[in-house]
């Protein structure tokens, strides 16, 4: 498909040559203001299924140029939620070695260092991710905020393989580990609302839950993802660093935002 970035020329205020729903309604990631939130009791924990993977699989981990993504099982999935939806990859984004902001959505403006999406498609509608990708109730995807804290050895199961994709289309297998330990404790505290895929073609087709507790990485762990990654091929002359891989928040317009827990 058509050249995109996060700076430069195709940067995002361009996207939407290419990309017209990158330039139309219900677009992500958005501030969650105090203002525009409204508790909802019906909001039940999220469930899911499967997560737990055994050390025997392995999962194939990629750089795409935009972010670092590992490919998941469709056996994982979200059974809380009004359709099934089965897992297709997580991905993350973040700032750089001197930007310590790089979370797509914020709250009350705040950025956080970075950002875990683990995205999954409407499984009981439809047969693959691709046929999802453009539904309304297609694609629900997970937010998990990541501050600067404690060494995660969760998070360490992948990003101790970075230097094997330091460059755009490397790929390596890695042996699968728990996912549900990449997630905050709680998963009862939760910010949802109906939003789109944060990166070109931007389809309006997301069904965002994005938890309230962050899960902390250490700095050398943050220093590791803002630093390994290139979204220039091995074979460019001029290496491009991946880094401030988020996209800046978007009108909320009068969408509301709902939220499982009360201030
Ligand atoms: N923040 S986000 O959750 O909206 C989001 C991304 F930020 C992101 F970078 C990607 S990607 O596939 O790594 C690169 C762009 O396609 C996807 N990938 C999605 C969109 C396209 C596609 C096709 C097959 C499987 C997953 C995806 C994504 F859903
Ligand atoms: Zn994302």
């Amino acid at each position: 498909g058509a050249k995109w970035t996060y700076s430069g020329p195709y940067g995002e205020q361009s996207w939407s040559r290419s990309f017209p729903f990158c330039g139309g309604a219900f677009q992500s990631p958005i501030d969650f203001q105090t203002p525009i939130l409204r508790y909802d009791p019906a909001l039940s924990p999220i469930e899911v299924k499967n997560y737990n993977l055994p050390p025997s699989e392995q999962l194939t981990m990629s750089n795409n140029g935009h972010s670092v993504k590992l490919s998941l099982p469709s056996s994982m999935h979200i059974s809380s939620m009004p359709y099934r939806y089965s897992a297709s990859q997580l991905h993350l984004h973040w700032g750089s070695s001197s930007l310590l902001e790089g979370s797509e959505h914020t709250i009350n403006g705040k950025q956080f260092p970075a950002e875990l999406h683990i995205v999954h498609f409407n499984s009981d509608k439809y047969s693959n991710i691709s046929v999802a990708l453009d539904k309304s109730d297609g694609l629900a995807v997970l937010g998990i905020l990541i501050e600067v804290g404690n060494f995660n050895p969760a998070f360490d199961r992948f990003l101790k393989y970075l230097n094997g994709v330091k460059f755009k289309d490397q790929k390596v297998q890695i042996a699968a580990f728990n996912i549900r330990e990449l997630l905050p404790d709680g998963l009862h505290e939760y910010y949802r609302y109906d939003g789109s895929l944060t990166t070109p073609p931007c389809y309006p087709s997301v069904l965002w839950t994005v938890f309230k507790n962050p899960v902390t990485v250490s700095r050398q762990q943050f220093l590791s993802l803002a630093t390994s990654l290139y979204s220039s091929s091995s074979q460019e002359s001029a290496p491009e660093p991946l880094n401030r891989n988020f996209r800046k928040t978007q009108l909320a317009d009068n969408r509301v935002i709902l939220v499982s827990f009360q201030q």
